[in-house]
């Protein structure tokens, strides 16, 4: 086994500000950045196979239509498909908005600041990025700089970009701006930093309504987030002429803390935060723009990018950057809305359940266990949010029984069918899509199938023998009271047989009917519910029955009468308390349908056999019995 060496030599530790009357700890971030959206750029450098021009315009207009007003579309001097996209977007009239800037990066180069200035001409807006690092490692080891020599170089650059573009009478038609990166601000000293950018501002002459953009990037992320919030509240307070100067973020994600680096230093004093969706971007990726984004929205605060249908948003991130989103990527991921766990989907079950109890609407306020943003929001289904598999509980299965089927379970009826589903999910070894739990719920309860006992026709009259006392003559008799009786006729197993029972009302004379023919079940529960409304409202009824040994079945009705609905429920938990024996084909769609005789018939000889481990149960006994019942009735006995 290989062994992590000692790091201590080989790696230095940062070295943190000493900054003693930092304010940013106790800010908040109360309203949104300038976004600036580099995916055309940063992200772009980072792929694989950059974007072609048609992958470009169709993300760029992507982008637009989020609400971004600031987009770097390109490094206009590196390829000709950059130079042409940028010219593209640049002379198709209506496809850049009047409002959005169009922002291209280029080096401390002439040459390649004036090819880059070239891809923009005629644009209504534009702005002009470009960067030189300051780092010593980078002055030292890329560029053979002294500090004096950078700030030459950066001075002279500025210069020349103010010479062919606002300077330039020739660019009169187009509004521009100015964008200054030190490239690897956050390993740079901040004193020379400041410098850098005073000599900078100086060669462009800012004003307050034109400000010159310093975007101080984290180009790799080499300390905690707290350290860029400090480099970031240093720089603002030390630049002078804040009002003319637009302090820009540009945090990587090489330690993973991009996001917690962006609102530290939006807390700091920064105005603006440039990154990519999803955290594309070089290595471990730039900041993530959707995050930052809807991280806000979540306090309460719009950020005025629109990510109403997120997923349309990932599928053309998805087809352009040729990079699938993570499964756990915060707020886009697929995984990120749902629950597995059952004491997970139990908690956001019981929050919807309250939340639609206290009549609350979609946009009162959201408080909801394990879920920090309403799906909604970014137009996904509550269907989405829980998934079943073993590891979950009862109130999985009947959120989605609830949601697909709209039958609001009891909580004995949860527990029942749970079983059920955790049986599937462990003989499968997967999780349970929606469409089989229902499957799974409509065949153990027969609400597609037919059960074994079915109600083919029937009547419920009053018992008027059940009076204690006969009407007054000349009175209607008062029959609340009194007794009811079920006469009808039940198809079992497709014989129809005639039925008669008596009983304190229709389910309770069912039951007794049933008990002639010798199933002895006793209504432990009873739930019924409403479905739909108006002229298509149906009741929903759910009864649990035992049997002497104990046994618990259930069963359910669903029909546009009441009375015949809870009939069905009995009938259900009829049905269900003969195939719930040992040994009977429970559950198992495909399995051959058997007989009552052949239930009975267990070894094919015809002869009733206890069964090996638990002797014969009261079912069989049960079963036994009803043949018995039915078949003397058949032979008019
Ligand atoms: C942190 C960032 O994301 S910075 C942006 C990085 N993006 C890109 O580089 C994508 C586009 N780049 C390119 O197409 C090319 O690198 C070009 C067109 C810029 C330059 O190409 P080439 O002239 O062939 O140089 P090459 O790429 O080999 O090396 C970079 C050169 O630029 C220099 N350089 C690096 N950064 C800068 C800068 N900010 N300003 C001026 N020169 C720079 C390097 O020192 C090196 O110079 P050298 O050739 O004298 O040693
Ligand atoms: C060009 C600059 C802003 C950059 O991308 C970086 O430093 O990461
Ligand atoms: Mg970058």
């Amino acid at each position: 086994m290989p062994m992590l060496k000692d790091p201590s030599k080989k790696y230095n530790r940062f070295t943190p500000l000493n900054l003693p009357n930092r304010q940013w700890p106790s800010r908040t971030i109360d309203k949104p950045p300038r976004w600036l959206a580099t995916d055309l750029r940063d992200g772009n450098q980072s792929l694989v196979d950059p974007m072609n021009g048609e992958e470009k315009w169709r993300y760029f207009k992507m982008l637009v239509e989020l609400g971004y007003k600031e987009i770097e579309v390109s490094f206009p001097s590196a390829s000709q498909t950059d130079f042409d996209f940028t010219r593209r977007l640049v002379e198709t009239p209506g496809v850049v908005p009047d409002d959005v800037w169009l922002q291209v990066l280029a080096p401390c180069r002439e040459d390649l600041i004036r090819r880059t200035v070239d891809s923009l001409k005629g644009a209504k807006k534009a702005l002009l990025h470009i960067y030189l690092a300051t780092s010593e490692c980078f002055r030292r080891v890329v560029f053979g700089f002294t500090e004096e020599e950078t700030i030459e170089r950066a001075v002279a650059c500025a210069k020349y970009a103010r010479s062919i573009t606002k300077d330039d009478p020739d660019q009169a038609g187009t509004e521009w701006a100015f964008e200054f990166s030190p490239e690897c601000f956050s390993d740079s000293s901040p004193e020379f930093v400041i410098q850098v950018c005073e000599a900078v501002k100086a060669a462009w002459e800012p004003t307050v309504e034109n400000p010159i953009i310093f975007n101080l990037p984290a180009t790799v992320e080499m300390a905690t987030p707290n350290v860029y919030a400090d480099q970031i509240e240093y720089f603002c307070t030390n630049i002078s002429e804040r009002e003319k100067i637009c302090v820009s973020l540009h945090p990587h994600n090489d330690r993973g803390c991009a996001v917690a680096a962006a609102e530290l230093a939006q807390m700091a004093g920064a105005d603006r935060v440039e990154g990519c969706l999803f955290g594309n971007g070089e290595r471990t990726g730039n900041v993530d723009l959707v995050t930052l984004a809807l991280n806000l929205y979540t306090q309460g605060i719009h950020p005025n990018i629109d990510f109403s249908d997120l997923n349309r948003v990932i599928d053309t991130v998805e087809v352009c950057n040729k990079i699938p989103i993570h499964p756990r990527a915060p707020y886009g991921g697929s995984l990120v809305v749902c629950a597995f766990s059952g004491s997970h989907q139990d908690a956001i079950k019981k929050g919807f359940v309250n939340r639609e109890r206290e009549g609350k609407a979609y946009e009162d306020t959201w408080q909801m266990p394990y879920l920090p943003l309403d799906p909604q929001d970014i137009g996904r289904t509550y269907e989405a949010i829980i998934r079943v598999n073993s590891q979950s509980g009862k109130g999985g299965a009947a959120w989605i029984i609830l949601r697909k089927l709209e039958l609001d379970l009891p909580r004995g009826l949860q527990i029942a069918f749970s079983k059920v589903v955790q049986k599937k999910a462990d003989e499968l070894g997967r999780e349970l899509l929606s469409a089989e739990i229902t499957d799974l719920f409509e065949q153990t309860y027969f609400l597609r199938d037919h059960p074994r006992f079915n109600i083919v026709d029937y009547s419920i009259s009053v018992d008027r023998s059940t009076s204690p006392v006969p009407p007054e003559p000349g009175k209607t008799q008062d029959t609340k009271n009194l007794g009811r009786v079920f006469k009808g006729v039940v198809a079992i197993d497709g014989k129809e047989y005639q039925l008669e029972g008596r009983g304190n009302g229709p389910i309770s004379s069912l039951a007794n009917a049933l008990k002639g023919v010798g199933i002895d079940l006793d209504v432990a529960d009873y739930k019924e519910h409403a479905i739909g409304g108006g002229r298509e409202v149906k009741a929903a009824t759910y009864i649990e029955c035992t049997s002497g040994s104990a046994q618990k079945v259930w069963g359910i009705g669903i029909h546009e009468d009441v009375v015949q609905s809870s009939l069905i429920a009995l009938l259900g938990a009829a049905s269900n308390f003969v195939l719930s024996r040992p040994g009977s084909p429970i559950l198992s769609k495909h399995a051959p349908k058997r007989s009552l005789d052949q239930e009975l018939d267990i070894n094919g000889s015809g002869m009733k056999v206890p069964s090996a481990t638990n002797g014969p149960t009261k079912s069989q006994d049960e079963v036994s019995e009803t043949v018995k019942v039915l078949e003397a009735k058949a032979n008019g006995m």
